[in-house]
């Protein structure tokens, strides 16, 4: 099948400095995909490439498996959709949402169904004669998006479109595009920096930093299976354990820690087995760690104590100081069953699969430029 969207090797340098290094990446035809990172880290050039304002200087972009590396935007079956997403005040809804029709020569009587066929499917067919000044923040990002789609783009480019509206509105709106996305069946890329939003609408996220692309998956799959420990630290919160590979079989390797020896199992290993003697960074997310002994239990942190709790209902969020000798603080999500207070000491362990391994170093990768 051939791929809505590929872009292949696609390079981008702005006089000495490298925006974008060596990316592809496939998307697949309905796919709502996310590109995720930190500011500076090249999202808005890699869609700005996709919509033909920025030509790479390396590498090619192919939609629906024609190359259009070098075609301009107007000539694209893509839209892109800003965040001043600058509706034109003196137009009515309906007129602001068949202007893409206009200018590629639709009939009126057309133009008008289409243009309240789309205020329906954002909810605003009942005001299709008012004004842009007449609406709410997120009603004017919803003539926007009824406008981006009247024209029937293959791929809908979308950078940062609810980066102007307020938390609330925000969440409300990330479900409503999630669910718009999914009746319209058009390709979506969208950018952000924010990693709920990525994981309350994306099919797949990618990760970037510095240019590159660090990750790509299912939230669920970015989130529990992180592949780079950028993406590990950048998606949620996360411990990072420093550890070496003392022994490495075909199904499991002995790491070394502060707090003692573990054997992990090969699947804990994302992005490959380390070499004997190699640094790893072990990840835990908070709300693994468990108290106690626990069955299949693969890294036993031993003793600890209490630096912090409050109780957050679902679970008491806590600090913790390891006994052993890295003296490490973690932060972790416990169980209410038992009261949790500063100043206990608890025991810690982790199940083996709960915790993610990867090569390196924490510290030396998980800081954006
Ligand atoms: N026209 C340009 N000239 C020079 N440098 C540029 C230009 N456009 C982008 N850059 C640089 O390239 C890097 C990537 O920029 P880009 O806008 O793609 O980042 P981003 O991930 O979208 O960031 P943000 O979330 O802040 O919008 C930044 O360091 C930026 O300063």
């Amino acid at each position: 099948m051939t791929a809505a969207v590929s872009i292949e090797k696609a390079t981008k340098r702005f006089g000495g400095f490298t925006a974008l290094d060596d990316v592809s990446l496939e998307i697949a035809a309905g796919e709502f995909i996310v590109l995720l990172g930190p500011s500076g880290c090249g999202k808005t050039t890699l869609l700005s490439i996709l919509g033909g304002f920025l030509t790479p200087g390396a590498g090619r972009v192919l939609i629906g498996g024609v190359d259009m590396t070098h075609v301009p935007p107007a000539r694209r079956p893509t839209t892109t959709m800003f965040q001043d997403y600058a509706l034109f005040p003196h137009m009515r809804l309906q007129d602001n949402v068949g202007f893409g029709l206009r200018m590629r020569g639709t009939g009126k009587r057309e133009r008008l169904a289409r243009a309240l066929d789309f205020l329906d499917l954002v909810g605003l067919r009942a005001a299709a004669l008012k004004k842009p000044h007449e609406l709410s923040g997120g009603q004017r990002q919803r003539v926007a998006l009824a406008r981006a789609l009247a024209v029937d783009p293959q791929v809908l480019l979308l950078d940062e479109p609810l980066g102007a509206l307020d938390l609330k509105l925000r969440r409300q709106m990330q479900d409503e595009l999630k669910a718009i996305q999914k009746r319209v069946g058009t390709t979506f890329v969208h950018v952000t920096h924010d990693q709920e939003e990525a994981m309350a609408i994306a099919d797949r996220i990618v990760v970037m930093n510095q240019g590159r692309i660090e990750d790509v998956g299912r939230p669920a799959d970015i989130y529990l299976r992180p592949r780079s420990l950028f993406a590990a630290g950048f998606m949620g919160e996360v411990n990072f354990l420093d550890a070496t590979a003392a022994a490495v079989e075909t199904d499991c390797v002995r790491v070394a820690m502060p707090c003692g020896e573990a054997r992990l199992p090969a699947q804990c290993f994302t992005a490959g087995l380390p070499a004997p003697g190699e640094p790893v960074t072990l990840c835990v997310r908070p709300e693994h760690f468990r108290r106690g002994d626990v069955p299949d239990e693969a890294l036993a942190l031993g003793p600890a104590t209490v630096t912090g709790a409050a109780f957050f209902g679902t679970h008491y969020r806590c600090h913790a100081r390891l006994a052993s000798a890295s003296g490490l603080e973690l932060v972790m999500h416990l169980e209410p069953t038992a009261p949790v207070a500063q100043g206990q000491p608890i025991s810690l362990a982790v199940k083996a699969a709960d915790v993610v391994a990867l090569r390196g170093d924490a510290a030396a990768s998980r800081t954006p430029r």
